[in-house]
């Protein structure tokens, strides 16, 4: 399937209006969460995982301790595409606010 278009830095910006949890640019969206613990915050890596190989499109991770650091760029891009926005969309389903 291809793999939608990079996103203008006005799209960027209005899709983050729907995402308050979220901020970026188009270099990438970012959101950082605490999570109870440990294994809650790997426990919420798998969950994220199984999102983003049901839609072929994955964040950057990087997890301290219970903090979660997510950042979402579609690489093949370059940039912010519409994936990124829906990938955000998603997670925020998984994760406390
Ligand atoms: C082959 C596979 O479809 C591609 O490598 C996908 C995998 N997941 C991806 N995730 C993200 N964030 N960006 C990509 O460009 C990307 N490409």
């Amino acid at each position: 399937m291809p793999r939608p278009p990079r996103l203008s830095p006005d799209d960027v910006a209005a899709g983050l209006r729907s995402l308050p949890l979220w901020s970026g640019d188009t270099g990438g969206l970012h959101r950082t969460v605490q999570l109870a613990s440990f294994p809650a915050a790997v426990a919420a890596i798998v969950a994220i995982a199984d999102v983003a190989e049901e839609m072929d499109h994955h964040p950057d991770v990087d997890l301290r301790f219970r903090t979660l650091h997510l950042t979402l760029v579609s690489h093949s891009e370059q940039g912010v595409s519409a994936l990124d926005l829906e990938l955000a969309r998603r997670i925020d389903a998984l994760l406390p606010a």
